[in-house]
């Protein structure tokens, strides 16, 4: 069960077969084996000094009757230790270093990946629970791919070599020891699993945090408006209780096979103490053979300790991982888009160095573009919202979709983009399906002003070379101009570098949009979408858009949902849709006179808004 918080909570992550599981942390762990190998050679060298100092103790102890000097033997173990030690803390530096390393790799690949998702797959995924799989879930990575590795490898040997000379010593008391080891790592081995169980449910609390804030964030001023803050915050709160809660559970078991550790010492101790005294009594072994074994048991305690460290986060890690195979799943676009946006870069860069070659949009750069009985659906799970819409539109000029909400206007710009693929039929951008397009050529093409004007958190000369990074100083004046943003921006108190705050807030409503028109001009589009605002625009602003729209149109294509009178009126060609589908194409007057759901919009919903 999903921890229990906001409605929109995240996917539960299927389980990875354990064969999958060890694949994909051997994936991560892979590029860095040689630093994995270098630190764990020196951890094991470290571990190695540690070995001899039983035999060192054996050997003052045979001569402490004697007359031989201990001297040399106390000089030797102090140098064991020291040189031990910062062997040992060498290793754990380049472990450390290498387990960073690790969790930035997988940073990498997430990130890289999630910003190249397949719109549709961002809408049926939580971003805030995919936020955390980068922030935190890779953070799981660090120790099992590392540490637990080394401590798996030296845990191992260290335990392997401490057994063999423990034989040598006593195999009696060897199988004493064994008996008791045995027996308590099988109920430890019960219990791992529920480390991974307990850590996937605490990290799917977390990814609910994420979203639930995200939520809340996302919108705050209706939060604020709705008086939502308590039941908001309190349902985050309780996916914070919720991690916390598997997390103490994480904690209960791995500290249950901690304590295990000492508990197969202890017992293994008392089981020794008493049967190789008994064996010293009956002459079998001597006191110092007694002496010694005693120590390498209680030697024993760190390699078994790693070895259960190991296992543990191993289960801590195999549930990170489940999550964050589900996130590279995802479909992403076309992989050579980021290789054309390079090109692209690249091309942009060359045209700054000379900007002599650089052209103004012509008119015959304008885009034309054709609907071919285009049938579409979001999802397979949910009905057609495209019933075979076909239309026209050569380039330049303007061309207003109109037609009642959900009528699929919106979807139009979205299937140009190539947000999504079409189910049946085709879009063809100047007289070339979008699908054979290069996804990044075909973006450069358009500039998209959305219905809500998104603006991002930042300066206002950030937003408005979002998409044109190389813009030049003039070109921006002069998109500026043409958006009617001039003199917005000669009131702000930094200019251009005033911060605009989350989502613009600091800008109004018509700003925003002004602000989103002279993003995408600033990308020289030869075809522009626009999503007009349903909300309305006080009479100043909409003149001013009106304007900015149709002096475009004159250079560039120009599709506009439209929402107003004043932007139809303005269009050269208006295509009404119904359900899904073109009912109606022409101008104004005919419309008005030959279509009766145009008639009746134009009546009612437009005239309403008009200027
Ligand atoms: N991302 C999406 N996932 C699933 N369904 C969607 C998605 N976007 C839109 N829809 C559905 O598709 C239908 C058409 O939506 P679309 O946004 O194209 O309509 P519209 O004509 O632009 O409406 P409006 O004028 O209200 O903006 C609607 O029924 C809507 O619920």
């Amino acid at each position: 069960m999903p921890p229990a918080g906001p409605q929109d909570a995240p996917e539960k992550p299927e389980r990875l077969p354990a064969k999958e599981t060890w694949r994909a942390l051997y994936r991560h762990f892979r590029p860095h084996r040689g630093a994995v190998a270098l630190g764990a050679f020196l951890t094991l060298i470290g571990s190695a000094t540690g070995l001899a100092q039983p035999l060192a103790a054996k050997s003052l102890v045979d001569r402490l009757g004697g007359d031989d000097s201990i001297a040399g033997i106390l000089i030797l173990l102090t140098a064991l230790v020291v040189l031990g030690t910062a062997i040992e803390s060498v290793g754990a530096y380049v472990l450390e270093r290498t387990a960073e390393s690790v969790v930035l790799a997988a940073r990498r690949t997430l990130i890289g990946r999630l910003l190249r998702l397949r719109l549709g797959e961002v809408e049926r995924t939580q971003p805030g629970d995919l936020m955390s799989r980068v922030t935190s879930d890779t953070t799981l990575l660090r120790a099992v791919t590392t540490q637990s590795v080394v401590s798996a490898a030296s845990g191992g040997l260290t335990f392997i070599a401490t057994i063999v000379m423990m034989g040598l010593m006593d195999p009696v008391l060897l199988g004493v020891t064994l008996g008791v080891i045995v027996l308590i790592g099988g109920a430890v081995s019960l219990v791992m699993p529920k480390i991974a169980r307990a850590t996937e449910r605490a990290q799917e609390a977390v990814g609910t945090i994420s979203t639930a804030l995200e939520r809340a964030f996302g919108a705050f001023r209706t939060l604020k408006a709705s008086g939502a803050e308590q039941r908001e915050s309190a349902a985050v709160e309780a996916a914070a209780e919720e991690a916390w809660r598997h997390g103490v559970r994480s904690a209960k078991w791995q500290s249950v096979a901690w304590s295990s550790v000492g508990l197969a010492v202890q017992v293994s101790f008392l089981a020794v103490l008493g049967i190789g005294g008994a064996r010293v009594a009956s002459g079998a072994i001597s006191v110092s053979t007694l002496v010694a074994f005693l120590l390498f048991l209680f030697y024993l305690i760190d390699p078994v300790s790693r070895l259960v460290e190991a296992a543990s986060q191993y289960q801590v890690g195999s549930a990170a991982i489940a999550r964050i195979v589900q996130a590279e799943r995802l479909e992403t676009e076309q992989t050579e888009q980021t290789e054309q946006m390079e090109q692209t870069k690249q091309t942009e860069k060359m045209e700054q160095a000379e900007p002599s070659e650089q052209t103004e949009p012509t008119t015959h750069a304008a885009a034309s573009v054709v609907f071919d009985g285009v049938t579409f659906r979001y999802r397979d799970d949910l009905p057609y919202v495209h019933h075979g819409v076909s239309f026209d539109v050569p380039g330049p000029g303007m061309t207003a979709f109109v037609g009642p909400s959900g009528a699929g206007k919106t979807t139009v710009f979205g299937l140009i983009e190539r947000f999504y693929e079409v189910s049946g039929g085709r879009v063809l951008v100047d007289g070339v399906d979008v699908r054979e397009w290069p996804l990044a050529e075909l973006r450069a093409a358009i500039g998209y002003v959305e219905q809500d004007a998104p603006v991002l958190a930042g300066t206002l000369r950030e937003n408005l070379l979002f998409a044109a990074p190389h813009a030049t100083d003039s070109e921006v004046r002069d998109v500026l101009v043409r958006a009617r943003l001039d003199a917005v921006v000669e009131r702000l108190p930094e200019g251009l570098d005033t911060v605009v705050g989350h989502r613009g807030s600091k800008l109004s409503g018509g700003e925003r949009q002004r602000v989103a028109i002279a993003r995408a001009l600033l990308r020289k589009p030869r075809l522009l979408l626009l999503d007009e605002a349903t909300s309305q625009l006080d009479a100043v602003n909409e003149l001013a858009l009106r304007d900015v729209v149709a002096e475009v149109s004159r250079e560039v294509t120009v599709l506009v949902v439209a929402h107003r009178l004043s932007t139809v009126t303005l269009a050269d060609r208006i295509v009404v849709m119904d359900a899904g589908k073109v009912r109606a194409v022409g101008t104004h007057a005919e419309l008005v006179a030959a279509d009766p759901l145009y008639g009746e919009l134009a009546a009612t919903q437009f005239l309403a808004t008009s200027a």
